[in-house]
């Protein structure tokens, strides 16, 4: 496709994401359906455009405030992912004069707010959690995450699949943490590669990994992941679970639940049962009440830990979405914490990096259930033999570890919180 022709594509699907009436993926894979004489990388180029704008909002916008041609446009050109040579040949020569000088602005003498690149309601949450780490939290979160997979220890071992996928000339890494995790240099297509349809790997981020490591279910047991969504965590369970027992996977989008089906079939898990609640209090879940010996609730949250792959949420999510949440995740936690029984164990877990849903949850549910004896995480991953176990925790002087608070700019992963508990017997 000729330059011209792709920059007015990104043009407008910029504008689209830019209404962010949608999810960013959900907006791009549309625009694709709809335009699908594209090729692989023009929609790469396209895609990335569209993030970065997402990614750099603040900036971009602050930028285009001189230039001409349409907003949209002049986002377009300054996130738009391919060799400058090749975006110029698209250009005017305004345009060309206006984008040089946008590169020549030096980084140091922005304002915060377009280095950082974030809404004002989320600097104070985070410089508070992070203090003098805040920079590097902000760049770490306008950097595209890395491509994480977990080896189904059922089928293969990780080494194993490591040069599997290095005979398919990829590249991977052990991940620093998880037993399982390997990272892919790039982003190759891992679809039609067979350690991916006969389920040997799945893609998951490392730090989901560890929530399904956190939890620790065995052979045998009876164990109920009570927000599955797609199973990225119940698929990682069940391989702990070495196929045996009975894993429930509870979720209220059967949408979401029936994207777990495929993922299932390839894994070649058989002790898994997904089930379509209408809610929290579903009498299926009500008969299932002390009968569980773990339970995870990865509940429904802000996403804001995962910015690095979902920069849209930034703009999407407002401070009041934060409070309506906050009683669903207590509401969601108190009654998962039924199926527990006496001597089982409970783990909450959040892909965001507010205190609002994270250690205020796990509060508030302490403080109405004495039943629960807190555990120490980093304990429980000590036991795991986690390498820096402790680093992977909260550092509270008065409750050291007490929970799992995985950072981007630390860790390299999402931005991951979990709390863990015992039922008293
Ligand atoms: C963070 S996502 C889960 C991601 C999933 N565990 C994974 O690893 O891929 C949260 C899920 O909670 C589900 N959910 C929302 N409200 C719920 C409720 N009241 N009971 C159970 N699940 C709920 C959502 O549909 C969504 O799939």
């Amino acid at each position: 496709m000729h330059p011209k022709a792709l920059l007015d594509a990104a043009t407008e699907l910029v504008r689209r994401v830019l209404l962010l009436d949608h999810p960013a993926d959900t907006v791009v894979s549309r625009f694709f359906r709809e335009h699908r004489a594209l090729g692989p990388r023009e929609r790469a180029t396209l895609a990335e455009t569209a993030y970065a704008v997402l990614r750099r909002k603040p900036l971009y916008e602050h930028l285009a405030r001189a230039g001409s041609g349409s907003r949209e446009r002049r986002l377009a050109i300054l996130g738009f992912h391919a060799p400058r040579d090749f975006l110029k040949q698209a250009l005017s020569e305004p345009e060309k004069a206006w984008l040089d000088a946008c590169d020549a602005v030096p980084p140091a003498e922005l304002a915060p707010e377009y280095r950082h690149n974030l809404p004002s309601w989320l600097v104070a949450p985070l410089r508070a959690q992070v203090g003098d780490e805040f920079d590097t939290l902000a760049a770490a979160l306008l950097e595209p995450a890395p491509l994480d997979l977990r080896v189904n220890t059922l089928k293969e071992k990780r080494a194993a699949a490591q040069a599997e996928l290095a005979q398919a000339a990829i590249k991977a890494i052990e991940t620093p943490y998880s037993p399982w995790g390997l990272r892919i240099d790039g982003k190759p297509a891992l679809q039609k590669l067979d350690a991916f349809t006969r389920g040997a790997v799945e893609v998951q981020d490392e730090g989901s990994q560890l929530l399904a490591l956190l939890l620790d279910a065995r052979r045998g047991e009876m164990v109920a992941d009570f927000c599955a969504g797609a199973g990225g965590k119940t698929l990682a369970i069940g391989a702990t679970m070495r196929n045996t027992g009975r894993l429930y996977a509870f979720d209220v989008s059967a949408h979401r639940l029936d994207a777990l089906k495929p993922r299932l079939a390839r894994s070649g898990l058989s002790n898994v049962h997904p089930v379509a609640i209408a809610h929290e209090r579903d009498e299926r879940v009500k008969r299932l009440k002390g009968k569980m010996d773990r339970v995870l609730v990865d509940a429904p949250c802000s996403g804001l830990g995962t910015l690095r792959r979902n920069p849209d949420l930034k703009w999407r999510q407002q401070p009041k979405d934060v409070a309506e949440l906050q009683a669903r995740q207590l509401a969601i936690l108190t009654s998962a914490a039924r199926l527990v029984k006496p001597g089982g164990r409970l783990v909450y877990a959040t892909c965001s990096v507010l205190p609002d849903e994270n250690e205020a949850i796990a509060a508030a549910f302490g403080a109405e259930h004495a039943d629960f004896e807190p555990l120490n995480v980093a304990e429980l991953l000590q036991a795991l033999k986690l390498p820096d176990a402790a680093a992977l925790c909260t550092t509270d002087a008065a409750q050291p570890g007490q929970y799992l608070r995985l950072w981007p700019h630390r860790h390299g992963t999402d931005g991951f919180f979990a709390a863990a508990w015992q039922r008293k017997g």
